[in-house]
């Protein structure tokens, strides 16, 4: 070996050491048709967790996420989290958690990224533009329902985890380099995160000596920018979903030949949904607003600061008019106050035509978004008592039933963690722009059960854009978010791994 040689190595091996970042994104950037073909085989399952005819689908898709992280190069488990007991009273399995480890290198810091890959449901008849399960191209934005939502983001995080990464074809004279991962890289891959993160709550508590003992920090990248800036989210709401089921005749009756002689399951159930909310958005079940923490000067001021603009929003949402005209009020009510929702009426008539039919029995959902200081198990007995005195004042022969089927908290973080600072000099870095600091009105039914057993501090980063149309309609990602977004969390590990050991 003559001595240029061995210059050339001692450079690659000093330079491997360093953090190679623009070659690390110069990667991507030459592999992203590969991203966006693993993004597709993904998409093309129906992997809805809400439907229990899919259930086969979502063992398929929990089998292929364990069989990518394997390709990886990480240790790979699918662990059973038991059954899912049904409302009719039947059981069925819940899919497979899928866990995998990357590292274990004790110098390092160990993050566990968190993420799902269950879907809400999608039709065509819906209104989809293309195929839902079949990842559409168009000027640069990836059509499929779960692309944003959540599969594109836990890829981003199992690409950047992967061992492609640790060889990679080097501009100086030697033909590779490797470049080690600057910390150890967990995985928790659900499959339930839609319908409330059944069976994960009792995994989390089970494995929280184990699985977790070694884990510093926890990622999740499951929400969205709000605007064309990037953000962090250090909040979301909770969610409490309800059934409220009327039953009156034993079957369904003609309304021409029945009509006006008896009283009718939708009049009764609808009366009593009219009884949740005002139109100005009060919510009016006793006790509800009571519990809302104030908003503080702190976050008003925060709010202040976030750029957000209503008449794209507007835009975005197709509406000519939002229930508050001014930025902080209406951030406030999307983020950190209640809201009320009725999402569908189950044995209503809801086909094209003019059926004209009594529907003997209606089930309609709807769900409560939770904020601090609410607690889903007193939501749980104020809307239960609310709907049935409502009901008695009806006199209705018919009876109700209401039921609370999902109970997820609201999750708020500390943004002066270096977690947090760690994020911005990561979308600094590849954005050359600040981050918006965001909450989000959805809900991570998870995020605090992680926050509240494992006690491991908790960072969102969103990956997703503004107007990815997520539950809806035409969901998307685009390909500028998807490989920056890749690139994001390239920079953000190594950033984390700079984190003092001091800080939880
Ligand atoms: C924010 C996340 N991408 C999401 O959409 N989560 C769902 C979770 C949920 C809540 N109740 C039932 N599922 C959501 O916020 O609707």
């Amino acid at each position: 070996m003559n001595l240029q040689t061995v210059h050339s190595i001692l450079l690659a091996i000093s330079y491997s050491q360093a953090f190679q970042y623009t070659e690390l994104a110069q990667y991507v950037d030459d592999h992203q048709e590969e991203y966006v073909e693993a993004l597709r085989d993904w998409v093309a399952v129906e992997s809805d967790s809400s439907n229990i005819f899919k259930r086969p689908e979502l063992h398929r898709m929990m089998e292929m996420v364990a069989q990518k992280l394997r390709e990886m190069g990480g240790t790979v488990e699918l662990v059973d989290i038991g059954e899912q007991e049904l409302p009719d009273g039947q059981t069925l399995a819940l899919p497979k958690v899928v866990t995998a480890q990357f590292g274990s290198d004790p110098s390092k810091h160990t993050v566990c990224v968190y993420g799902h890959v269950d879907v809400q449901p999608a039709k065509l008849e819906d209104g989809w533009a293309t195929n839902p399960y079949n990842l559409t191209d168009i000027k640069g934005n990836l059509y499929g329902r779960g692309a944003s939502d959540n599969k594109a983001p836990v890829l981003i995080a199992i690409i950047r985890t992967s061992t492609a990464f640790m060889w990679l074809y080097f501009y100086i004279s030697l033909p590779q380099t490797i470049t080690d991962l600057p910390v150890n890289v967990k995985f928790l891959i659900e499959g339930m995160e839609e319908t409330g993160s059944n069976g994960l709550d009792a995994f989390i508590l089970a494995q929280n000596d184990t699985f977790f003992s070694d884990v510093d920090y926890i990622i999740i990248s499951d929400c969205g920018w709000l605007s064309r800036r990037p953000a962090l989210t250090y909040g979301t709401r909770g969610n409490c979903y309800f059934f409220a089921e009327v039953e009156g005749p034993k079957q369904d009756l003609h309304s021409g030949v029945y009509g006006g002689t008896v009283i009718e399951p939708m009049t009764d159930l609808i009366g009593i949904l009219d009884t949740l909310i005002s139109p100005s958005g009060k919510i009016l079940i006793p006790g509800i607003r009571e519990a809302v923490a104030p908003l503080s000067d702190e976050e008003w001021k925060m709010y202040q600061d976030v750029e957000f603009n209503l008449d794209h929003y507007k835009n975005e949402t197709g509406v000519n008019q939002l229930m508050y005209n001014n930025k902080v009020d209406l951030l406030a009510h999307m983020w950190r106050y209640p809201t009320v929702s009725i999402h569908g009426i189950e044995g209503a008539f809801s086909d094209s035509g003019t059926k004209t039919v009594i529907p003997a029995k209606v089930t309609a959902k709807f769900s409560i978004r939770q904020v601090p200081d609410m607690d889903p198990a007193v939501v749980k007995k104020q809307v239960t008592d609310y709907l049935y005195s409502v009901f008695a004042k009806r006199k209705s022969p018919n009876s109700l039933k209401v039921t609370m089927v999902i109970g997820a908290k609201p999750w708020l973080a500390d943004t002066q963690h270096p977690l947090y600072e760690a994020g911005k000099a990561a979308v600094q870095r590849v954005f050359n722009m600040d981050p918006d600091m965001i909450r989000e009105g959805g809900t991570i039914p998870i995020a605090r059960t992680f926050q509240d057993v494992t006690g491991k501090s908790i960072i969102m980063m969103p990956i997703g854009g503004f107007d990815d149309g997520m539950h809806s309609q035409n969901e998307k990602i685009s390909r500028y978010n998807y490989i920056e977004g890749t690139k994001l969390f390239i920079a953000y590990l190594n950033e984390v791994a700079q984190i003092k050991s001091t800080s939880v």
